[in-house]
């Protein structure tokens, strides 16, 4: 049986890897460990209870004020310890963030096999989106096993010189967990979204978070989000980030205002049925990105460049940047244009089919059994 830590501390990872350790706690050929960094100490819990996993370990790294080389330096610290004595065989890291690269540099440093989950995502600008363009391409020099989510992200591995067979195209686990979830999602009964499904309005789903909207492009958000709510027929519906910053600018902008519901993050599953029921998504969220086109929903990313640009190309997902004036002609376009909004909600696998959970744990199985990758630990 194969020891594997997971390392990670948001909630997206969470999420992500949420199916990943699900299924190998069912499977005999592993033995699934997770260590929390608890870098979103809030947003990480919720997202982890949702899929009934408790971490055996909590590195409570997060204190106020913390400066991203401060985090880093107290994940790979806390890891020290576990990472020698817990007799590991592969860890697992993914994506972008500060915990990916501490969580990378940990197991490197420990000569442990390295897993990079959702590998080779580029914008191809080491500075945008930053510091994750910058904390995947790091991460992608020390791993053994690079997970592409897709046929693109594979062949940017390649490009840069990644081995052909330690790469391995897998789909993205975020649509298996999309599709429990969805299967699964409770009906909202009541708070803020408890008239939801019989709402006749049409229902726009909103967020913004990343570091490049904040300040001035998060004022053009709130701007434009504000001027789209003039309208009668339409409700947006804000789930707010716990960032101080966001909660700055939106909070004082958009409350009070009719037809716009700003409310506290949801739950995973309650996100996932209001985001069924939207008929369009507008976020910076690289979730969104990937889980409006598979759930067949017009998607407008609000950013200026994107290193997940399959749902563009398959036409369910527009770049429109963080202007004000241009994020309101494209909702209104769609809003106006039903052969534009039809053409645009169809919803494609263009991220992956639902079965990348399988292919993961089939791919760490047969990469573990090479003699390179055990002769990497050190005794
Ligand atoms: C700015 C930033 O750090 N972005 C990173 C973050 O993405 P990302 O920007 O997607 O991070 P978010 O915090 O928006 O989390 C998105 C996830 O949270 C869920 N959700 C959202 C709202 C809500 O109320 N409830 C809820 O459960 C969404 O369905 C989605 O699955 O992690 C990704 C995966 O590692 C990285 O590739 C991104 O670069």
């Amino acid at each position: 049986m194969q020891k594997i830590a997971f390392i990670f501390g948001t909630r997206p990872e969470a999420i992500k890897c949420a199916p990943v350790i699900n299924a190998m706690k069912e499977d005999p050929r592993f033995e699934p460990i997770v260590i929390a960094t608890g870098q979103h100490r809030e947003m990480l819990d919720v997202a982890l209870e949702e899929f009934n996993i408790i971490p055996d370990l909590d590195l409570h790294v997060m204190m106020p004020g913390q400066t991203l080389s401060q985090v880093t330096h107290r994940i790979m610290e806390a890891l020290s310890r576990p990472l020698s004595e817990l007799d590991i065989d592969a860890v697992i890291v993914h994506g972008d963030t500060a915990s990916t690269l501490a969580g990378a540099l940990a197991a490197f440093q420990h000569r442990i096999c390295l897993v990079h989950l959702e590998a080779g995502l580029r914008s191809g600008n080491i500075a945008s989106p930053f510091p994750e363009e910058a904390n995947r391409r790091l991460v992608a020099q020390i791993s053994d096993l690079h997970l592409a989510p897709t046929s693109g992200s594979a062949a940017n591995l390649i490009r840069e010189g990644a081995p052909k067979d330690r790469v391995k195209v897998t789909g993205n686990t975020v649509v298996d967990a999309l599709r429990w979830a969805a299967a699964n999602a409770p009906a909202f009964r009541d708070g803020p979204l408890a008239d939801l499904e019989q709402d006749e309005r049409r229902i726009i789903v909103a967020s913004a978070h990343r570091r490049e909207s904040w300040g001035e492009p998060m004022k053009e958000i709130a701007a434009a989000l504000s001027e789209i709510a003039n309208q009668d027929d339409v409700r947006l519906i804000v789930p707010l980030h716990k960032n101080q910053l966001v909660r700055d600018i939106m909070i004082p902008a958009l409350s009070h205002r009719a037809n716009i519901d700003l409310i506290e993050p949801l739950p995973y599953r309650c996100f996932c049925r209001l985001m069924q029921r939207a008929d369009i998504i507008i976020s910076d969220s690289s979730g969104a990105e990937e889980e409006g086109p598979s759930l067949g929903k017009p998607t407008l990313v609000l950013r200026e460049i994107t290193e997940r640009p399959e749902a563009i190309e398959a036409g369910t997902a527009r770049l429109v940047g963080r202007c004000a004036s241009r994020i309101v002609q494209e909702v209104r376009a769609l809003l106006r244009d039903e052969e534009l909004y039809r053409r645009m909600a169809r919803p494609v696998d263009a991220y992956g089919d639902g079965c990348a959970t399988m292919r993961v744990l089939d791919a760490i199985a047969e990469f573990l059994q090479y003699p390179r990758a055990c002769d990497l630990r050190v005794a």
